[in-house]
């Protein structure tokens, strides 16, 4: 007969053994995949289950990353809620492992194998160099904006990236920023993609399960408002593909280069789902979206160099002077001095290694079990580089918290990289085989920018009642994080225009007309 008594002494009979042996199970299984005597690299102790993750502060959590960094070394281990994740410190390191022979062990993300592919195909040298003209264009036009609305340069400088962004992968020539219907909602998906996952988007990256936690447990609200942001995001970039569609003929772009020949009007009998760039209409969206999330990455650097500009009037005198010598005051500079504003190209250089707009890198999983410098790598660790350690480093950059372009200038004056970023000289798209593929797009619009506003401008600090400068404060704290993204927060600046440059701002058609 079922006596409920018998049956309470009998349950812990019956469970001790089976917890037990799951226990044991469980420690046999760990020990397996973390042989004795591999260890793997330092790192913060952390407390029990939790780990370090009370000690991540949600806004810039790269700061805290640093000093364990400083603390324990260029390769380090952070436990968070029972997962090890091993953040590379250091620009030898990270190339180490995810630029040079194991980088095949470290790119892990094999969903975006094709997108990968794709967007590379839209993204070759020939595509690169067309888009010149739009892009001196751009920055000419937020050089008669910011004329007329000096305070708005925030502002100003999201409409130049949007502009370059929706016209060059949707041939969308963006208007004002408060009238397009694209700008703004580009820059809130971005946001809200940031925003919607700080500080989880390093840690849904790390702990996908998490976006499994059931939407009601207290704390995992921002869930929901992901969800909706993401069919927001969806409704967009299907209506951003139709855009791209609609203007193929007249303004081709990255997207309707990749839409089927059917699609784009051209009306040839083609069954295949798969476009020119290997990935259905469904896929180009999806591509096309998180390309245009980029826009917020350029925003950023420009506001950054914007920024150091103002704060460094000895920086922005040598290179007006720079200019000046090269292009003269009575035409803009354009992509054939390039090779003359070497202090210009350095100073963009700076900008990005300074200040990076992407301070914590993309995290990688790692493929197989690894041993780097008597460390050991398992199997599935979430690899991430920290660009604000690499990228402060004094080994490789001397005196690295103050902005100095010289840094990138040899004794001939000619630009150099660094032993890791002999290109470059910074880390600010990643390293080796996940490198970010819009670098070069985005080097070409950095540089132009500043060539245009460093002829055109003067950006001085502000001066407070006795006539004194108030130099606007730089360091990061100053910085919001989001999330993913890195801007400065906002800071006053004195903007005037330069001889010359009011004759020639009168043929800068207004903003969205756009070059022919
Ligand atoms: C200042 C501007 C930009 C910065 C700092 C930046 C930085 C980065 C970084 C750090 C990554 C991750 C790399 C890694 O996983 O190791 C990345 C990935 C990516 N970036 Fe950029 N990016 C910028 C602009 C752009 C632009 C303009 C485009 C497109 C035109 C673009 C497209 C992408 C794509 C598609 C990925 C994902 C690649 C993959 O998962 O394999 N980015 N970017």
């Amino acid at each position: 007969m079922y006596n409920p008594l018998s049956l309470g002494l009998a349950l812990p009979i019956i469970l001790f053994p089976i917890i037990c042996y799951a226990f044991n199970l469980h420690v046999y299984l760990y020990m397996k995949s973390r042989p004795l005597k591999l260890r793997m690299p330092p790192g913060p102790k952390g407390l029990p289950i939790l780990g370090s993750l009370l000690d991540l502060p949600p806004d810039r959590y790269w700061l805290k990353i640093d000093e364990w960094v400083k603390k324990h070394g260029p390769i380090i281990t952070i436990k968070l809620l029972g997962k090890r994740v091993v953040v590379l410190g250091s620009a030898k390191v990270a190339a180490d492992l995810l630029a040079d022979r194991r980088s095949a062990i470290y790119s892990d993300r094999p969903r975006h194998r094709r997108f990968r592919k794709a967007i590379h195909a839209g993204l070759q040298p020939k595509a690169l160099a067309s888009y010149h003209t739009l892009e001196e264009h751009e920055a000419r036009v937020f050089v008669k904006e910011v004329s007329q609305n000096p305070d708005a340069f925030r502002d100003c400088a999201k409409r130049f990236a949007a502009a370059l962004i929706l016209r060059t992968t949707y041939g969308h020539s963006t208007l004002t920023l408060s009238t397009d219907r694209f700008a703004q909602r580009v820059f809130s998906s971005a946001t809200n993609f940031a925003g919607s996952l700080a500080p989880g988007r390093f840690l849904v990256d790390i702990l996908p399960w998490l976006q499994h936690v059931p939407r009601w447990i207290p704390g995992a609200g921002w869930q929901k408002k992901a969800a909706e942001w993401a069919e927001n995001d969806r409704v967009l970039y299907i209506e951003l593909l139709q855009t791209a569609r609609e203007n193929a003929v007249k303004q081709p772009s990255f997207i309707s280069e990749g839409l089927l020949p059917q699609e784009k009007g051209e009306n040839l009998n083609c069954d295949d789902e798969y476009g020119p760039y290997g990935v259905t209409e469904e896929e180009l969206a999806y591509i096309g979206g998180t390309i245009s999330q980029t826009a917020d990455t350029i925003m950023s650097t420009v506001s950054t160099l914007f920024l150091a500009l103002t704060s460094h009037p000895a920086v922005l005198s040598r290179a007006q002077a720079e200019v000046d010598s090269v292009v003269g005051r009575s035409r803009w500079p354009t992509f054939a001095d390039r090779e003359k504003l070497p202090y210009v190209g350095a100073l963009a250089r700076e900008v990005c290694r300074w200040r990076p707009v992407a301070p914590l890198s993309v995290p990688h999983a790692s493929t197989k079990d690894d041993m780097y410098n008597g460390y050991f790598i398992p199997a599935g660790t979430t690899v991430i580089s920290c660009t604000w350690s690499i990228h402060h480093d004094p080994a490789v950059y001397a005196d690295p918290s103050s902005f100095n372009p010289s840094r990138f200038l040899d004794a001939n004056g000619k630009e150099i990289g660094t032993e890791e970023a002999k290109e470059r000289g910074h880390h600010v798209f990643g390293f080796g085989r996940r490198m970010c593929p819009g670098a070069t797009m985005s080097d070409h619009a950095i540089f132009i920018f500043a060539a245009c506003i460093i002829w055109a401008l003067d950006m001085r600090p502000v001066r407070d009642k006795h006539g004194v400068e108030i130099i606007p404060p730089v360091d990061p704290l100053q910085f919001s994080s989001g999330g993913e993204a890195s801007h400065p927060l906002p800071f006053p600046s004195s903007i005037t225009l330069r001889s010359g440059v009011q004759e020639l701002l009168e043929d800068v058609p207004f903003p969205g007309a756009g070059p022919d």
